[in-house]
């Protein structure tokens, strides 16, 4: 059975995310398969819960084709002696903590904590300054001055990783202070769970005993109305008493369609802030640091000038994307030993390129950059050789490359019908040179903000 669970675990860790398997997979042990029933022992009843809820599916796909057998139920006994991984007992200590940077309960009431969101990890910019500035506040822990905070923003903003940077630092500042995190959605389950099993006291000490409670995505609680009324009561409880409160959500309170007017109004008390969504400048910002950690995770591989560029350029969605694209980057590089250049890119990330596309075209390209150079736009197009002129077209070939989703064949065919091979030595000329020359990158740079106006 072990042998079997490990097969089936490793698979799964692809499926849920590193994360989500070591908090709720990996505390699991396979005791029996027998007539389609799965028998488990988990360490906790709310583990066995949160699993059967959000992982069922996998865990009884993953077995019937371990096994090669029919399986259709998942039975869990309550064991935590022979669970070898309980996180609800999982050691906070920096021992611990360094053998698994990704994931660690120093939260042990409520959702782990990733390592990785800390402050020093947060690229600040002109998007996220404000909500930086209030979440550091926060994490000082000297008063509070403003109950509860409350972060708001679109998906993959970095809501969720501020939340975190403010766990761990007050949590450093503050050695004793008990830190509650969790999702508004646990919060519910936990109460739901607490309603069922009449432990209602002791859920209502729990959370009012805290020092800082961190709420992420209150969205979810609207229209669920026992859940607000119990949400509602404690926070209250815990402003009485002057402890602090961080709320996040994709959208302002008022605007959070199915949520009582009192709880919009207690949530609007404190101070609200807005992650607005991401300009250039940010996206760059955020690669570079991305880039300088997958470097040390994978020494020895070569990014080109001008990649990190075209992604933040290209990418625009969110950071989460934005990141994913770039691990996905680096994962392909290193199995394969190339370097990371343009070319790579645009075959590696052709899905999340055409999502994205930001539909400039290579006439707009053409006409902006003859523009910029005081050229003819005929001469984009036409035969001359003379440096001030194929210059600049090499220019407009290389952002072509860049800016849009178009291949080597079709650009070519916009420069007057010119062979693939001349746009790609256009293209190369250009990489080559912007790499020592300064104020040609940033030509290179106004005329890609330019474009993206
Ligand atoms: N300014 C930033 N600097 C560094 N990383 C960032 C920044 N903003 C977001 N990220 C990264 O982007 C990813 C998504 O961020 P996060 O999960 O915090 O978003 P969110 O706003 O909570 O999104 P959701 O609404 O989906 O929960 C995370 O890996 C996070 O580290």
């Amino acid at each position: 059975m072990d042998e079997l669970w490990m097969q089936v675990s490793a698979k799964l860790e692809g499926a849920v995310g590193a994360n989500n398997h070591d908090r709720w997979i990996k505390p699991l042990r396979l005791t029996a398969l027998d007539q389609g029933v799965a028998a488990f022992d988990a360490p906790t009843r709310f583990v066995s819960d949160w699993v059967n809820r959000h992982f069922a599916r996998q865990i009884l796909d993953g077995l019937a084709e371990a096994s090669g057998t029919r399986v259709e139920r998942l039975r869990f006994e309550i064991r935590p002696e022979r669970v070898a991984n309980n996180p609800e007992r999982a050691p906070a200590d920096s021992a611990s903590r360094a053998a698994a940077p990704a994931a660690v309960a120093t939260n042990d009431l409520g959702a782990p904590l990733d390592q990785r969101f800390t402050f020093d990890n947060f690229v600040v910019g002109k998007p996220n300054e404000l909500a930086h500035a209030a979440a550091r506040r926060v994490a000082e822990g000297e008063r509070v001055s403003f109950n509860p905070l409350f972060l708001y923003g679109g998906v993959g903003l970095g809501k969720t990783h501020l939340m975190h940077a403010i766990a761990h630092e007050f949590q450093r500042n503050h050695p004793d202070a008990k830190v509650l995190y969790l999702s508004a959605e646990q919060f519910m389950y936990r109460f739901i769970q607490a309603l069922r099993e009449s432990t209602i006291m002791d859920f209502k000490e729990m959370f009012r005993n805290v020092h800082l409670l961190m709420v992420d995505d209150v969205q979810f609680i609207a229209g669920k109305e026992s859940t607000q009324e119990e949400f509602f009561h404690t926070f209250n409880a815990l402003v009485d008493k002057g402890k602090q409160i961080v709320i996040s959500a994709d959208r302002a309170p008022g605007e959070i369609k199915g949520l009582e007017e009192r709880i919009k109004s207690r949530l609007s008390c404190g101070l609200l802030v807005d992650l607005h969504p991401t300009t250039y400048e940010l996206r760059l910002g955020i690669l570079q640091s991305k880039t300088d950690a997958f470097r040390a995770q994978y020494p020895g591989l070569s990014i080109a000038p001008g990649v990190l560029e075209f992604l933040a350029h290209r990418i625009t969605s969110n950071v989460r994307v934005l990141e994913g694209a770039l691990q996905r980057l680096f994962a392909v590089a290193n199995l394969t030993h190339r370097e990371i250049t343009q070319d790579l890119t645009q075959d590696c990330l052709a899905d999340i390129l055409r999502a994205s596309d930001r539909r400039v075209s290579v006439e707009e390209i053409q006409r902006k950059v003859a523009d910029h150079y005081n050229i003819r736009l005929s001469d984009m197009i036409g035969p001359k050789r003379v440096r001030n002129v194929a210059r600049p077209r090499q220019i407009a070939m290389y952002l072509s490359k860049q800016l849009t989703s178009r291949s080597l064949p079709e650009i070519g065919r916009r420069f007057g019908g010119r062979d693939h091979t001349t746009i790609m030595h256009g293209v190369r000329k250009v990489e080559e040179l912007a790499a020592g020359d300064e104020t040609l990158a940033e030509d290179l740079d106004l005329l890609r903000r330019l474009l993206e106006a």
